[in-house]
């Protein structure tokens, strides 16, 4: 796996090869827009300061030129819901594990239609001990306060590096800063972590373990929900392999919260993501073309279709708009677990799902790798990198 990680950026070059020998139908008009992902150079990063650094300056009562977006994000942008949240579906996990037949299914139906009336629902009684979810907030927060020093330990120069905080999203070709600082780390299928602060890399050891979990029951009901048998997509995405991503969030407080964005509207690049938060609102998700607020409810995690299980439904479930805003008095942390294929899997609708006779395939097969390295490497745009791949 190290070998792997090492090989970007040849790895580039001779996966596009390998992705046009096997000719998986991607014309090459289409292959040519894709935009190739970016790596920002060591100095660029070393330049820009965590916004944590920005936000803590002595009487900041404005935002720097280069994190505001003018005029603020585009009106339509702006439409949120005065819906409650309360119509977003809630799936108790403990009736999947550990259900009567009938309440299975019963579950098994509903999780369909919230993947297909929302792409996006919060579980409840998934098992992961409360205080484990709160340690690791509070974990992810001391990783924050290191100095800078010791965080630019842990930068990363390449997307395939194990490890990578930084801030902004990939700041050699943002063009405005988003208000957020990250770490991103692959834990599966190597475990990494940084070694500070102390006992976080332990702890959070057992938190992605416990999360795989939750994400393989929930991918096994949800190949059911598709009339697919319960380990087709565990078996078809390579799930002993899979890649799965811890992603922490620092939103730091904000002198003009409404001239800033934490982060973009995206969709997330794998199959499906499991977030948390540390209780402070500023998740929003796109539902019916307007923003709903997500105050998640304590102790759940807030799950979210990703790209590749859009590809492999071949649309029947959407990979759902989000974004992160910002607000004037606190700090908001999030942790998000996304959870891939193996990086070598090229994902295709799945034939069960095209070859009725009636659908045809909407979407052009593309390695994961590929698929995750377009994604980080490029402006975070709403969903740009799938709509290169929709047929
Ligand atoms: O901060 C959040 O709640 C959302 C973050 C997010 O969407 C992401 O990291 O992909
Ligand atoms: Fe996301």
């Amino acid at each position: 796996m190290a070998f792997l990680f090492n090989l970007y950026p040849q790895s580039l070059v001779s996966n596009s090869r390998l992705y046009l020998s096997l000719s998986f139908s991607l014309s090459e008009s289409s292959m040519a827009a894709i935009p190739q992902p970016s790596q920002p150079s060591p100095t660029q990063i070393s330049k820009i300061k965590y916004i944590k650094k920005v936000a803590e300056s002595p009487g900041l009562t404005s935002v720097p030129a280069s994190y505001a977006f003018t005029p603020s994000p585009s009106p339509s942008d702006q439409a949120v819901s005065e819906d409650p949240e309360d119509s977003i579906p809630v799936i108790d996990f403990s009736l999947l594990t550990s259900g009567t037949p009938d309440q299975r299914s019963q579950l098994i139906q509903q999780l369909g239609q919230a993947c297909k009336d929302w792409g996006f629902f919060k579980v409840i009684n998934h098992g992961v001990p409360e205080s484990l979810m709160e340690a690791m907030i509070e974990g992810i927060r001391g990783f924050f306060n290191l100095t800078d020093e010791e965080k630019r330990e842990f930068e990363g120069k390449n997307l395939l590096d194990p490890i990578r905080c930084g801030t902004s999203f990939n700041t050699s070709i943002d063009k405005v800063f988003y208000w957020r600082d990250y770490l991103k780390v692959v834990v599966h299928p190597e475990f990494h972590f940084p070694n500070k602060p102390a006992g976080l890399s332990e702890l959070s050891l057992e938190y992605c373990k416990r999360t795989r979990g939750v994400a393989r029951e929930l991918l096994k009901a949800i190949s059911e929900s598709l009339g697919l048998e319960p380990f087709y997509i565990e078996k078809v995405m390579n799930l002993d392999k899979g890649l799965q991503m811890f992603n922490a969030n620092f939103y730091p407080p904000c002198p003009q919260p409404e001239l800033v964005m934490g982060l973009p509207p995206h969709s997330d690049h794998g199959l499906l993501s499991l977030v948390t938060h540390n209780g402070i609102g500023g998740f929003q998700l796109q539902h019916n073309g307007m923003w709903v607020n997500v105050n998640a409810i304590p102790n759940s995690f807030l799950v979210n279709i990703a790209d590749q299980l859009e590809i492999l439904s071949n649309g029947k479930y959407k990979s759902i708009l989000h974004r992160a805003v910002v607000n004037k008095k606190v700090t908001r942390i999030s942790l998000v677990m996304t959870n891939g294929p193996s990086l070598d899997k090229i994902v295709n609708p799945a034939p069960e799902l095209v070859n009725n006779g009636i659908n045809q395939p909407a979407y052009h097969g593309i390695t994961y790798k590929e698929y995750f390295q377009w994604q980080q490497g490029n402006n975070l745009d709403g969903k740009g990198i799938l709509d290169r791949i929709r047929i």
